[in-house]
């Protein structure tokens, strides 16, 4: 548990980055800070481990105020990552992330190997292990310095936009597997971000701060997309919020699905007009669904050139929005529902995904 009673930062030139702030980051979660850019955020994390020291007021971990603790021992209970990862450019990746565990006492032979077993479980491929930074792509980076502030096992990390180096499509995998990785570690996490899909996302908690370094509110994503406290959060949050609380929201069970007729790839136009008397058949490859086979088509077999490959599936267990985005993105708007191999289970009629969210808003009234 990370708490903050009353911290203030304000600089010589009267500036206050930070004022008042009070709330409790609970033990073993993950609490996002969002807000604009200059409110305040990552000097409200940096005043964690001492790297600014707050004007007034105190924070504590696990009770114990940090003022009093020895700022080298402090900074070692707290895993750090930051932006662009800020490995060491002189050290192999493996040293990288055993450094700390060294500095922590560990024997080397013991931290190299631990180090191993971290990259394994950040994902990256155990050649990398004597690449240097430079070698490696930004996402792979941003593992390694993952990697690294797990490597001394600390109760507590800090991520100051850990993500937001990277590409889109690379950053939603890095938050997956940062997601995977907490469930198992279970770290009380203070993150930083100015991205709210993020904090959505990421956050079991959510501080919104607002300029001039005020907490704005303090709640679940859900609580806050329901029940924002003031204008100020109501507009960061984004007017799709009434869209965002799908993701709040398993999808239908799978006794509600329909069977949903799947023909392979490479099959005839013969073939297809025989499984399915309707416009659009569903295709798979090599049993993973791909997506829709329009067969009014004047063709002979089905190619990827003449399959709409436009649509997404939703997985087995995800989220109502991800269930309305494969209807929407459907061109027969039926959502099909996929299992962990992305074969078909079955599919739901945009109708009924559409009567779910329904009920969903009617339970939230
Ligand atoms: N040493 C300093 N002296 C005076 N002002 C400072 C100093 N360091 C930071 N600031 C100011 O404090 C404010 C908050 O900075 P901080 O980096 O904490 O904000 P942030 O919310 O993390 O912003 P961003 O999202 O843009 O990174 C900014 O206006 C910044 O200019």
């Amino acid at each position: 548990m990370i708490t903050f009673n009353n911290v203030t930062k304000h600089y010589d030139d009267g500036t206050v980055v930070v004022d008042g702030l009070n709330f409790v980051a609970p033990g073993g979660k993950i609490t996002v800070l969002v807000g604009p850019s200059g409110c305040g955020k990552t000097t409200s994390l940096r005043m964690i481990n001492r790297l600014v020291e707050p004007s007034s007021g105190t924070i504590l971990l696990n009770g114990e105020s940090t003022a009093q603790m020895d700022v080298v021992q402090l900074r070692r209970r707290i895993g750090y990552v930051i932006q662009n990862a800020g490995l060491f450019p002189h050290k192999t990746i493996i040293d990288n992330i055993a450094t700390t565990a060294i500095l922590n006492g560990a024997a080397k032979s013991k931290a190299r190997a631990r180090a191993a077993e971290l990259l394994e479980v950040v994902g990256l491929a155990p050649q990398l292990a004597k690449r240097y930074p430079w070698q490696l792509s930004g996402g792979q980076q941003q593992r390694v310095g993952v990697a690294r502030a797990l490597a001394a096992d600390p109760e507590f990390m800090l991520m100051d936009e850990p993500f937001s180096a990277v590409d889109p499509v690379v950053r939603e995998q890095l938050q997956e597997e940062f997601l995977r990785i907490q469930k198992e570690v279970s770290k009380t996490i203070i993150m930083v971000t100015h991205d709210i899909d993020e904090a959505m996302k990421l956050g079991d908690c959510v501080a919104v701060l607002k300029p001039g370094g005020k907490l704005a509110q303090l709640a679940t994503p859900g609580e806050l997309l329901n029940a924002p406290q003031s204008e100020f959060v109501a507009d960061f949050i984004g007017r799709d919020r009434g869209y965002r609380k799908l993701s709040f929201h398993t999808s239908a069970p799978l006794t509600a699905l329909q069977a949903e007729p799947a023909i392979e790839m490479g099959a005839t136009l013969a073939q297809a007009r025989g499984i399915s008397a309707q416009r659009w058949l569903l295709v798979t490859q090599q049993g993973k669904a791909c997506g829709w086979f329009d067969t009014h088509q004047q063709v002979t077999v089905i190619a990827p050139e003449n399959v709409n490959l436009g649509a997404t599936f939703s997985p087995q267990g995800g989220t109502l929005r991800q269930l309305l985005d494969s209807a929407l993105s459907s061109p027969c708007h039926r959502a099909v529902v996929v299992d962990e191999q992305l074969a078909p289970l079955g599919s739901l009629a945009l109708e009924n995904v559409l009567d779910a969210c329904k009920s969903l808003t009617q339970e939230a009234l």
